[in-house]
């Protein structure tokens, strides 16, 4: 899908227009391939599949088409150039797995939309979720805490050493990378800090990068991001950014999201988008959820109307969310 250079927010407003106001976003990808036997305990996380079984990559995106959703994000969270030459790839393969990791997601779209249209003609198209929608690739950029894969994404703490510059020079090639493979959004997500906002802010200017991103902070007390910098501070430097289509939260527990829409909405008029985790905390030591500690799924689907009443007009679900809950969400917001 093509969006205007000149207006880039013209991608969003056509993209709300045709799904009626609100659009579903997928949910926990990394969670689903757990799911379905992926062992991702590994400092490469959910990116491993792409070079171990990017079918099944494909068969998650298809999975939540199937229950509803109209923006899939791509299998790039933790994928990154330095990440996959530490394990022995060389520069071109890291680069062609980037690319992977977009064109996995667009074909399990143009697979969808086929049998979407095969469909059509089946008299019981009205009972299943294979109906003709609009869908956007949103391709992922994690933090640099999320390389580092000790669970910094979650702290935002990079310690001195990590300037504007290093933070700059790290997601440059990759930023490239990814926006070439053709994805309809770039999705800066789970960032924990304010200068990892201004470095991809500077990156998208600097790379003359011509396509629609989001912003997506990650918060754990409701009123600021991770690291304790001020939320109203990271969205308003997100709002200022002429690619910026969205802004809003990921990967935070469910509790916090009210309060953190209503601040987002002050300091900005561009759709706000939302993807709660279930609220469980994460063992980066062992790399493990701690089960005990998050929400049902049925409380977390309780908010959807909730988080919709107060701003949000994109919404799906973090880690530990599953297709049902994304079903569950496309039926409160289709009946919305
Ligand atoms: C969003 S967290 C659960 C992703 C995984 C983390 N960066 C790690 O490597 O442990
Ligand atoms: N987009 C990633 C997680 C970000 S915290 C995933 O769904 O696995
Ligand atoms: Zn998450």
């Amino acid at each position: 899908m093509g969006f205007g250079v000149e207006d880039p927010r013209a991608l969003m407003r056509e993209f709300l227009r045709e799904t009626g106001g609100c659009a579903v976003i997928d949910g926990g990808l990394a969670t689903e391939l757990e799911a379905n036997g992926a062992d991702i305990k590994d400092a490469l996380w959910s990116s491993k599949c792409l070079f171990t079984t990017p079918d099944l990559i494909k068969k998650v995106h298809l999975d939540y088409l199937e229950a509803g959703a109209n923006i899939l994000i791509t299998a790039s969270y933790q994928a990154t150039i330095q990440g996959f030459e530490s394990r022995g790839f060389s520069r071109e393969e890291s680069e062609t797995f980037l690319r992977r990791s977009v064109e996995i997601a667009v074909e399990a779209r143009d697979e969808f939309l086929e049998k979407c249209s095969k469909a059509s003609a089946d008299a019981n198209q009205e009972k299943t979720n294979f109906k003709n929608r609009p869908i956007l690739i949103a391709a992922s950029i994690g933090s640099y805490g999320a390389y580092l894969a000790d669970g910094s994404e979650y702290s935002g703490d990079y310690g001195e050493e990590v300037t504007l510059d290093v933070l700059k020079e790290f997601h440059k090639r990759r930023l490239q990378v990814i926006s070439e493979a053709g994805p309809d959004i770039i999705a800066f997500e789970t960032i924990p800090n304010k200068i990892e906002t201004q470095a991809y802010v500077e990156l998208l200017e600097e790379c003359n990068i011509k396509i629609p991103a989001w912003f997506s902070f990650n918060s754990k007390d409701g009123i600021n991001v991770v690291s304790g910098d001020s939320l109203i501070d990271c969205a308003s430097i997100a709002d200022s950014c002429v690619n910026t289509v969205a802004l809003g939260i990921n990967c935070t527990p469910p509790r916090f999201i009210h309060d953190l829409i209503l601040s987002i909405c002050k300091v900005t008029d561009k759709p706000i988008l939302i993807y709660p985790n279930s609220g469980e905390s994460y063992d980066a030591h062992k790399k493990e959820w701690v089960a005990s500690s998050g929400v049902s799924e049925e409380d977390f689907v309780s908010y959807v109307s909730k988080w919709h009443e107060a701003g949000a007009s994109l919404i799906g679900g973090c880690c530990r969310t599953t297709p049902n809950t994304i079903r569950a969400i496309s039926k409160v917001l289709r009946g919305a």
